[in-house]
């Protein structure tokens, strides 16, 4: 398969439970519940995107014909030399669309752990090694089990008491970011301070303003 890639680039995670460990983000174009277009935005299945995932016109980015080209590119941008493991986030858009055995193979070759950041709708393909879900309401869940399940909140309709019983190593909630930025962290502290099932996720990487 051809990967379409909007970007690819180091920097140190953002999110969840890996926040603050250095690797290499790959970042496929193409979602499948929003097109990427503002003009779609208030009629998508998710509509409250921060990312633009649409095209192949990012740093590294292009279509990429082979897992072992691509995998040696990713590769490329591991600090020379380094001790310890490598480790690689795939995200978009929606990953699991396009990440296949190919590809994984191609990675742990190259001697990268494998995390997925997916909306969990679409089935993962074995030998991943970290799985973080983020669930959208109203998107039925393919992937109802893994390392971790990272809740964006407030989404009207989705059941935090079902979601926190689904079988995840580590459960967080992670605050809408957007104009309603402040009241919506705010509510995320309350929550995790009232039920300590879950933990907070903050996108560090949007405080320190790295990518
Ligand atoms: C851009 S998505 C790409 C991966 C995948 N499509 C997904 O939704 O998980 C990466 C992460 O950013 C989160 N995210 C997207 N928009 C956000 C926003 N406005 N505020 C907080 N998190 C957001 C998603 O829920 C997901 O955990
Ligand atoms: N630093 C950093 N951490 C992240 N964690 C998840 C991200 C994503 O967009 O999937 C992301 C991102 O875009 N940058
Ligand atoms: S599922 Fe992920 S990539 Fe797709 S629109 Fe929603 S947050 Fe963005
Ligand atoms: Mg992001």
């Amino acid at each position: 398969m051809t990967y379409s890639v909007k970007e690819i680039f180091l920097t140190l995670q953002g999110e969840g439970i890996n926040a603050g460990r250095v690797a290499v983000f790959c970042r496929f174009a193409g979602c499948n519940l929003w097109s990427g277009r503002e003009a779609d935005r208030a009629q998508a299945l998710c509509r409250f995107c921060d990312t633009d995932f649409v095209g192949t016109d990012g740093t590294l980015g292009g279509k990429y014909p082979q897992a072992t080209d691509l995998a040696e590119r990713i590769a490329a941008l591991w600090p020379a030399g380094a001790a310890g493991p490598r480790l690689v986030v795939l995200t978009g858009g929606e990953p699991l669309l396009q990440v296949d055995a190919a590809l994984i193979d191609a990675l742990h070759a190259q001697g990268f752990e494998i995390a997925v950041e997916t909306n969990g709708t679409v089935p993962a393909p074995a030998g991943l090694d970290w799985v973080c879900v983020s669930p959208k309401a109203g998107n039925a869940l393919a992937i109802t089990s893994g390392d971790e399940l990272k809740v964006v909140v407030p989404q009207a309709g989705l059941d935090l008491d079902a979601l926190a019983a689904l079988p995840f190593t580590h459960h967080l909630v992670q605050a809408l970011d957007g104009p309603d930025a402040a009241t919506h962290q705010a509510a995320a502290v309350a929550l995790c301070l009232a039920d300590p099932r879950w933990r907070l996720s903050v996108q560090t990487h949007k405080l320190l303003g790295i990518r």
